[in-house]
């Protein structure tokens, strides 16, 4: 069959999207890994489906590179925009995903996506923490990330057998600045390191409120700046979200 897509990106994690409002695209694994690998396929780190749902604006389903399934900020905000783009939403937005139904909305350009109130903050030693936003979230901090071996060190962390029972884990490695936090993350299901990673940012902009950084908190990533606001209130961050550019890079279609 002949596939039409799109490829977005935000902050340079990668996606292909196609309207599937009629349902018609065969979610297999091989095919959707094929679509991603970026030298036999059209190459991104996830691909997403847009589809009708009976009382929200659109159902979105997300799909890393190796056809695993987990909840996707980034690729969220690129979602909204293409849904935007296919007129099934303008400004505001819900929508239901991986994790059940979110709050979206553009504000001069920004894309902002609402995660679930996160209670449990998890320190595991003086460098590092736990978050899940969504998706799982280990957090390592460190002077100077630019110096790591991510995708080792993020590896080595992301297969440890305390994690093994929820399929794994996505590996953040975290500087603090004076103005914010520079962020470089090994991504499960991609199995590399990426541009970046919306619920990682997510993650680490929460901990670094923990640490007693003022919402929002900028988090710098490879592929360009994000923004993590919240509150802290009754020992809980509420009202979390998460905020960045969503570009459409180009369209085509493919035979699958
Ligand atoms: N890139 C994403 C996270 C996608 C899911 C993740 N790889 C997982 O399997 O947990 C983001 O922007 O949040």
């Amino acid at each position: 069959m002949k596939l039409n897509f799109t490829k977005y990106q935000g902050t340079g994690n990668d996606f292909i999207l196609v309207d599937d409002r009629e349902q018609s695209f065969p979610q297999d694994i091989s095919i959707i890994k094929n679509l991603c690998d970026r030298r036999f396929g059209i190459g991104a780190d996830g691909l997403i489906l847009i589809q009708d749902h009976p009382e929200l604006d659109y159902r979105m389903i997300y799909f890393n590179s190796d056809g695993s399934q987990s909840l996707c900020g980034n690729g969220s905000r690129c979602g909204f925009a293409f849904a935007q783009s296919l007129n099934i939403t303008r400004e505001h937005a819900t929508f239901e995903t991986t994790d059940g139904i979110h709050k979206i909305k553009s504000e001069n350009g920004i894309i902002h996506f609402q995660l679930f109130d996160v209670s449990e903050v998890n320190q595991l030693n003086d460098q590092e923490w736990f978050v899940n936003t969504g998706s799982p979230h280990h957090i390592v901090l460190n002077e100077d990330v630019a110096a790591l071996d991510i995708v080792s060190n993020g590896r080595q962390i992301r297969n440890l057998p305390e994690y093994s029972g929820q399929n794994g884990t996505n590996v953040n490695f975290a500087q603090l600045l004076q103005n914010g936090v520079k962020l470089r993350t090994y991504e499960r299901g991609v199995e590399d390191e990426t541009l970046s990673c919306g619920t990682g940012a997510t993650a680490v902009g929460i901990v670094a409120g923990k640490l007693g950084y003022k919402s929002p908190v900028s988090i710098q990533t490879k592929g360009g700046e994000l923004s993590v606001s919240f509150k802290y209130e009754n020992e809980k961050f509420i009202e979390i979200w998460l905020a960045g550019p969503a570009e459409k890079v180009f369209e085509g279609s493919v035979t699958i």
